[in-house]
């Protein structure tokens, strides 16, 4: 089977006058559609540099990345935001809201941008996600909770074959994190191919498998 995404012996190096820091090392990772894997390890392990590489924000120095067997890395800036945009969500710590929009259109925009506009679909998963009695307030207000999952909406908008997220729900409540983490796992189950980089033991141990990185590497079991 194809992978939804991929990475094959990923590189990066980053030099800052005379020190060189090897953030990924090799490092191989695949999610299949429907699957959920958390990425998990200590601060510095290369986690956020593996998730930039596989969204295509980053370019890695060796290796490369397949999303749906085709190649994102190493391609020019525009083709790989084109291929992101229809293809993959993504959920970042600090919220991917514009503030001057509410939230309905947060979710508008993203669609836009992916070419995939689609009203029914955005208001399905508004109230999928517990918020469409807030889709006409402006994204600043917003308590935490709903601004998380505001922000899995603008990831979703497009309906994308792969949701990478990183710490989806480091600054959530217990409730609110298992509500987010249950969201997660039924878009998982109905196809789309979950990574979440997490700190949090309740995602680990939920996930349908585990990726632990340590120094820029992937730890075998
Ligand atoms: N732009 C950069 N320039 C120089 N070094 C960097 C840069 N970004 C990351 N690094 C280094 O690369 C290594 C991996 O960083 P990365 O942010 O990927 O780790 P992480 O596992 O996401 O950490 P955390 O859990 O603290 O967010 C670290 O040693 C970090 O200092």
């Amino acid at each position: 089977m194809t992978a939804a995404i991929e990475a094959v012996e990923l590189y990066r190096f980053y030099r800052a006058g005379e020190e060189e820091t090897l953030a990924l090392r090799g490092v191989s990772v695949r999610v299949d559609a429907g699957e959920l894997v958390a990425v998990v390890g200590p601060s510095g392990s290369g986690k956020s540099t593996l998730l930039a590489c596989l969204a295509g924000l980053d370019e890695p120095d060796g290796g490369l990345v397949r999303i749906g067997g085709l190649r994102l890395s190493h391609r020019p800036e525009r083709e790989r935001a084109a291929m992101r945009a229809r293809g993959i969500g993504m959920v970042f710590q600090t919220d991917n809201l514009l503030p001057h929009l509410t939230v309905a259109g947060n979710v508008d925009l993203a669609q836009r941008l992916a070419g995939r506009a689609n009203r029914p679909y955005r208001d399905r998963l508004l109230a999928e996600l517990g918020i469409a009695s807030r889709a006409g307030a402006l994204a600043t207000t917003l308590s935490g909770g709903e601004a998380a999952r505001a922000g899995l909406a603008v990831a979703l908008a497009a309906e994308p074959a792969v949701l990478l997220a990183d710490e989806p729900t480091g600054e959530l409540d217990d409730t609110t994190e298992g509500s987010v983490l249950a969201l997660l796992h039924s878009r998982a189950r109905a196809g789309t191919a979950v990574l979440i980089v997490s700190h949090s033991p309740a995602v680990a141990a939920t996930a349908d498998r585990r990726v632990d990185l340590v120094d820029g590497r992937v730890r075998d079991e």
